[in-house]
């Protein structure tokens, strides 16, 4: 109570509308106890008031904005811990965005992110223009033509398995690893075949798992091996199953220290390298090494675990946001027959018959807009990340929001509400709530179809300013890819659940299980697997 007075105190200089929190939602111990919490008071018949409302892990999905419509453009939670501001005036975001030192990423909150060393999410300011420069390397434009290679090749199999089964067994799973395995490929620098939803990973005979079965495992174990260090799952008394995932930790470490070997011999001999992520790692920090030699004040490059660190997190935030977001896209679209119509009419007309081996990236993927505009309007609605944390540095920061200029204290969490803004009807027209993929498209500069711009900051699935994604043109470049052979001569069908359910209860089924989500770190549905589509050859 004391401190949550205090806080509250703090945060009245700023004339904003406040809502006080009995706990702060980064309380460890509330964190545990959450889920069961809300089971209890979701079974009783009330509507919950703001305080508890806003302590729901992802209450920001089914707000969208309605908050913001309440409050305005910035209101603030307090709680015992902290104050977090939110925001959804796009000019004032782009502001937090751009003043990288005044608003920080809280790093300390990104720490458990160091499972296998320190990265450029856990870098703070001085060091993370470091981080950045190597890290920007692996997304060049010749590794996008090898990402919708891969992605087209990836599709290919998992259609095979869809068109072989009356039902595909699980969208979510089948995104999940096809994603895996174009992260994979990118990162070894090897195509891995794609293995249907219940196949198991396997040991090789020389008692290690694979590049990409490691990387599976470790993925699908994330928040065990963030918390628990790998060496501890691997002793001898822990459950089997703790083990294997301790196993497979081990061997992906290993696997990179053999990749780092390998690529620094190739280096030192003058040879080109596997083209995998650990050569553009490898090259780029060569690079950085010879302009450090010439004098120039560039800044210097990795050590060894930074550089595994660092793989580590591209594959762990690549996998996820755009596994999700290729399995919301997959549901609305069988949800939306016309859409599927319209997408894959521009499909047609792009590839106008050339075969598969000839689908050249630089050629079709600028043109496939429609299919660029399904990815832009699901992350518009279902982005995995909905609000983005950061904090004030240890000064107070000036900022404009609207026509009002407010001081946000020192050390106080202000969080771009990404979902808020991309759903507001001041921005969004309205109906921002529809699912419709079309509201991307214009023609104003003639007959050839063009992409809408928004204005600047009112779409930011991939954040903004120097910290954004770097990993945005791969996810668009994978996506595209996905969707354009997905819906070349196919079509995906919602099975009904029983003989007399009529198309509108079919859709209304679907939209309601892809309107089912948490947020585990990312969003996600809940259960995509209660939704069976069909892969069929289209009409
Ligand atoms: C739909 C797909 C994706 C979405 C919506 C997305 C979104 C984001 C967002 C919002 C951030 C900023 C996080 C923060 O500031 O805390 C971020 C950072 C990052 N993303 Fe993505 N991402 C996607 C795909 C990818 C892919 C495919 C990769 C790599 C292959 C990737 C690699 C990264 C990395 C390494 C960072 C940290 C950058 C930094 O700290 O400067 N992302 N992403």
């Amino acid at each position: 109570l004391v401190t949550l007075q205090i806080n509250h105190r703090r945060a009245s200089t700023m004339g904003i509308p406040l809502i006080r929190l009995p706990t702060d939602p980064l309380n460890v111990f509330f964190q545990v106890l959450e889920p069961h919490i809300f089971r209890l008071l979701d079974a009783l018949p009330i509507s919950l008031p703001e305080c508890i409302y806003c302590l729901r892990r992802g209450w920001y999905f089914k707000d969208k904005a309605d908050m913001h419509l309440k409050y305005g453009p910035v209101w603030a939670l307090v709680t015992p811990r902290d104050i977090h501001v939110h925001l959804s005036d796009s000019e004032a975001i782009h502001e937090v965005f751009s003043r990288r030192a005044d608003f920080i990423r809280p790093s300390k909150m990104y720490e458990l992110l160091e499972v296998y060393g320190p990265c450029i999410s856990t870098a703070d300011v001085k060091n993370w223009p470091r981080h950045r420069k190597i890290l920007a390397a692996p997304f060049s434009e010749s590794a996008m033509s090898y990402v919708w290679s891969e992605s087209l090749h990836q599709t290919q199999q998992m259609m095979q398995t869809w068109i072989s089964a009356p039902r595909v067994s699980s969208v979510g799973k089948d995104m999940r690893t096809l994603s895996l395995n174009v992260l994979a490929a990118i990162g070894f620098r090897r195509s891995f075949h794609f293995r249907g939803s219940n196949n198991n990973a396997t040991i090789r005979e020389d008692g290690m798992f694979s590049y990409r079965d490691a990387l599976q495992i470790v993925l699908d174990n994330v928040i065990l091996l963030m918390l628990i260090p790998r060496r501890y799952l691997t002793y001898s008394w822990m459950p089997a199953s703790l083990q294997r995932i301790g196993h497979a930790a081990s061997d992906f470490k290993k696997h990179m220290v053999q990749m780092l070997d390998e690529e620094t011999r190739l280096l030192s001999e003058g040879k080109k390298g596997s083209g995998s992520l650990m050569t553009s790692f490898i090259q780029a920090q060569a690079r950085s090494e010879r302009s450090k030699d010439t004098g120039s004040n560039a800044p210097q490059g990795l050590s060894v675990d930074e550089i595994f660190g660092n793989i580590f997190v591209i594959n762990f935030a690549g996998h996820d946001t755009t596994a999700n977001t290729l399995a919301f896209s997959t549901l609305l679209l069988a949800a939306h027959p016309a859409v599927q119509e319209w997408v894959a009419e521009e499909v047609t007309s792009v590839i106008s018959g050339k075969p598969e081996e000839e689908w050249n990236y630089a050629d079709l993927f600028p043109r496939l807009k429609r299919c660029q505009a399904v990815l832009l309007e699901t992350l518009r609605l279902y982005p995995p990340i909905m609000a983005l944390p950061k904090s004030t540095n240890e000064y107070p920061q000036p900022l404009q929001v609207g026509d009002r200029r407010i001081v946000i204290p020192p050390r106080t969490g202000v969080q771009p509400n990404i979902i808020a803004t991309q759903t507001h009807p001041q921005y969004w027209g309205p109906d921002p709530r529809a699912w419709r993929p079309s509201r991307w498209i214009t023609t104003s500069s003639g007959d050839q179809e063009g992409l809408v711009t928004p204005p600047r900051d009112t779409f930011l699935p991939w954040s903004d300013g120097p910290q954004n994604c770097p990993g945005m043109n791969f996810s668009q470049v994978e996506f595209v890819a996905v969707l354009a052979r997905l819906l070349f001569r196919h079509r995906l069908q919602v099975i009904k659940e029983r003989p007399l359910e009529t198309d509108a209860e079919a859709t209304a089924r679907v939209l309601r299980v892809v309107n089912e989500c948490d947020a585990q770190m990312l969003l996600r549905m809940l259960d995509p697997d209660r939704v069976s589509v069909a892969c069929v050859p289209a009409l």
